[in-house]
């Protein structure tokens, strides 16, 4: 399973972040794409890199393949796993802005500085299952988009592309965005405040400590679950001015839907656990991350690695 976050420091700067749950990673790096890099786009949705773009991914064909990413603008992307609901066209549309699946996170953070724009743009877009090779066909994804002011949730379903308004800054896997939303209603309980007393009877009840008003948060790995604990922590979590601070916030957020091994299998009997931790900041134009392994965590500045060159730049 997967989780992302979105939030600001209040000083129009954008932290994009997301576990990567699976059983095994796909060799992934930090990759930065250049603005000197000339595209390989199937039907040129991706003519030229606008903005440089830095993330984790694979490289193939000599394109990138992003899992998640930001650019210099302070716009980044993520792509969550979303079988069962995702839909893309066969063929391309003519007329259409017609993005193929695997560079979808490219053409975001390539092309545009805002999420209006991006949102704008999304009413020509079609979404192609046109696969990169025969190794990788398209991965079944939904896709949460933010900048320093707001997020979106791109979904391409058999009922066609979909375009929510993330107010609570998160996504997860299935089901979709809005069944998501809707189930917050069933927790409108949870809150962080100290409860006063309570009479019971003839019994005077006070809390055993702090954390009570947040019982019902649900604790397990299923994706409905992990939505709520993410919008529970993300939004309740106060706003912090520093970069030192605001990695900090992204990474013990996402540790609060991180998965652990051996807890939750896949259909296979393989366990999932959080392959990865990554957060783009917008302030520093970093990528911050950690792995499963290696909990230390990493950083690669886009300004360290020539982001006008023309050659892609795996880290
Ligand atoms: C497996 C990843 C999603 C993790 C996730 O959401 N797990 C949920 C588990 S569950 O279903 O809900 O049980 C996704 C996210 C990004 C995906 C990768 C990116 O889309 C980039 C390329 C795209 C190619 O078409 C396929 C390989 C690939 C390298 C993808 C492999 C895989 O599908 C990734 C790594």
């Amino acid at each position: 399973m997967c989780t992302s976050i979105r939030f600001s420091d209040g000083s129009s700067n954008l932290y994009l972040a997301r576990n990567l749950d699976w059983t095994s990673g796909y060799g992934e790096r930090v990759v930065l794409t250049p603005t000197g890099y000339a595209t390989r786009s199937p039907f040129g949705a991706v003519p030229r890199i606008g903005h440089a773009v830095i993330g984790m991914g694979i490289v193939e064909e000599d394109t990138p393949l992003y899992f998640d990413c930001g650019n210099d603008a302070g716009l980044a992307v993520a792509g969550l796993n979303f079988p069962g609901y995702a839909s893309y066209a066969q063929e391309p549309v003519e007329g259409a802005t017609n993005v193929a699946a695997f560079e979808f996170p490219l053409w975001v953070a390539s092309q545009f500085t805002k999420v209006d724009d991006v949102e704008a743009a999304l009413g020509d877009v079609v979404i192609v299952d046109r696969p990169i090779n025969e190794k990788y066909p398209s991965s079944l994804l939904h896709w949460i988009i933010g900048d320093s002011t707001r997020a979106i949730v791109v979904e391409s379903t058999s009922d066609g592309m979909q375009v929510f308004d993330d107010d609570v800054d998160v996504l997860a896997n299935q089901p979709g965005f809005a069944w998501h939303h809707e189930n917050l209603r069933n927790y409108l309980n949870l809150s962080p405040e100290f409860p006063e007393e309570i009479v019971l009877g003839r019994a005077h009840l006070s809390p055993f400590g702090s954390g009570s008003h947040m019982r019902g948060v649900p604790g397990d790995y299923y994706s409905p679950s992990r939505f709520v604990r993410a919008a529970y922590v993300n939004t309740h979590y106060p706003d912090k001015a520093t970069e030192e601070e605001n990695v900090s916030r992204a990474f013990h957020t996402l540790q609060q839907v991180a998965m652990v091994d051996g807890c939750a299998a896949m259909g296979s009997g393989e366990f999932e656990k959080t392959i990865y931790t990554g957060l783009f900041s917008s302030r520093t134009t970093t990528y911050y991350w950690n792995t499963y392994d290696d909990p230390a965590i990493r950083s690669v500045a886009m300004a360290d690695h020539a982001p006008d060159g023309t050659n892609l730049v795996l880290v």
